[in-house]
């Protein structure tokens, strides 16, 4: 069985989703099972959805209809008029209407889940139904009724053993599976997610719990390039990289990759290969145990967006053991990522990611026994590898606000201009 995951962009238009039954045709497709985003941009859309039914809910009706109108356009390229994934795709867009209409849970991380889910629904139904009309049999598979978690609604942690029964006993070797990224359940089966972007981390869920062969992610660029391409000119495409190298650079944010999609891959040893949609003949990368990093170059990540507090004890004492677990019982309380820590006598510093929207209530208890200074907006820059000149160059006229090194890595948060 080998697992193959489709992102935003593989689907983001009618000539993209034609390319997904290109690739198959081109790699085979019994034996396989899919996994596919939303389709471009569709999760932020449904996130306009959710702020508007808690803010202001006379734009509820509109912003559903921009996204349903978003998907109509792509399937009257697709399929000929009157086909069945018009009724469908109504039929969807009806049900996330009426859950809005007769929800009444106030709780804003349950309402996000069970309207972001629409996303990846759609998407599935109509790339299964484009493969079906292409004679391109396959299984349209709910991934909600395997994947099964915890209710920690918007980042759902995995029941690795029951979702384990699930797979096996759902997904059998010879077909063709297509199944949802992102999405799962929780033991009274109401939707749950995996964290945005989540759909690389699924994709990894299925190969391990299958076994597969490898999991391939197929994504606009050629493969893991040394930097971003969008922040980075003449990047180098990485042929073959460790499992190691590969959650670093996704832990300090390389978006090519969903941070959490290496773990399950590296315990039972299934290679990665991160490849494109567009050139899909071409070997991309490849990740595995113990690999040299080929070719060895610097690798540089940024990270937009991340706060930097620094606290300081108000009476001068030292910032002790107690102190830091403090703080970090804090950090977890108000659900902040900690990118990147530094410590002094009297002071701590910490990079985070406000991705929960906490950063008010958390400053608040923080003041309760610290100093606390902050700046919002600022920069993660990670270079691996990198020698004293390349960092030189790189950060030419930019102000770093903290910087922190160690034989492979060296970090800084710089301020934005
Ligand atoms: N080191 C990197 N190598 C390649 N692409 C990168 C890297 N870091 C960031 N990216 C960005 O990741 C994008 C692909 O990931 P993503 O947008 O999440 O795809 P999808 O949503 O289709 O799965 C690329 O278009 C590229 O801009
Ligand atoms: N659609 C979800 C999950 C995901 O992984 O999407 P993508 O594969 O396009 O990053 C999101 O945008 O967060």
């Amino acid at each position: 069985m080998q697992v193959f995951k489709f992102g935003g962009a593989s689907v983001k238009d009618a000539d993209s989703v034609k390319n997904i039954a290109t690739v198959l045709k081109k790699t085979g497709f019994t034996n396989k099972l899919i996994v596919i985003s939303a389709m471009g941009k569709t999760t932020n859309a449904l996130e306009n959805v959710i702020h508007a039914y808690f803010n202001d809910s006379t734009k509820v009706t509109d912003t559903i209809e921009t996204c349903l109108d978003y998907h109509l356009d792509i399937i009257s390229i697709l399929f000929p008029k009157g086909h069945a994934i018009f009724e469908t795709v109504h039929t969807l867009f009806k049900q996330l209407g009426n859950f809005l209409e007769l929800n009444k849970s106030p709780n804003y991380d349950f309402v996000y889940d069970q309207v972001i889910c629409y996303g990846e629904l759609t998407s599935t139904h109509i790339v299964s139904a484009f493969l079906s009309e292409n004679n391109i049999k396959n299984q349209w598979i709910d991934a909600r009724e395997l994947i099964k978690t915890d209710a920690n609604y918007r980042d759902a942690h995995v029941d690795w053993e029951t979702t384990k029964k699930n797979i096996q006993d759902t997904i059998q070797k010879e077909g063709l599976f297509v199944t949802q990224g992102f999405v799962a359940s929780e033991g009274n089966n109401f939707t749950t997610t995996l964290g945005r972007e989540g759909s690389d981390y699924t994709g990894a869920i299925f190969a391990y719990c299958l076994n597969a062969e490898n999991l391939t992610i197929w994504k606009d660029v050629p493969g893991v390039l040394n930097g971003d391409p969008r922040v980075f000119k003449n990047t180098k495409l990485l042929k073959r990289i460790s499992y190691n190298e590969a959650i670093e650079m996704a832990f300090y944010g390389a978006s090519v990759i969903h941070p959490k999609t290496l773990q399950p891959l590296q315990r039972k040893e299934i290679p990665l290969y991160v490849k494109s949609f567009i050139t899909p003949e071409n070997p991309g990368t490849y990740i595995g145990k113990g690999i040299q990093l080929d070719p060895m170059v610097a690798c540089f990540i940024v990270k937009k967006n991340q706060i930097l507090i620094s606290l300081s004890s108000i009476d001068f004492s030292f910032i002790m053991e107690e102190n830091i677990s403090d703080i970090f019982n804090l950090l977890h309380i108000y659900k902040m990522k900690v990118t990147m820590m530094q410590n002094s006598a009297i002071s701590f510093s910490v990079c985070i990611e406000n991705k929960f929207n906490t950063l008010e209530p958390l400053l608040k208890k923080l003041r309760a026994t610290y100093k606390v200074r902050w700046n919002e907006g600022v920069t993660l820059l990670t270079a691996r590898h990198a020698s004293p000149n390349e960092m030189n160059l790189l950060l030419h006229g930019r102000k770093v606000l903290l910087k922190q090194e160690n034989r492979t890595v060296t970090q800084y948060v710089l301020k934005e201009e």
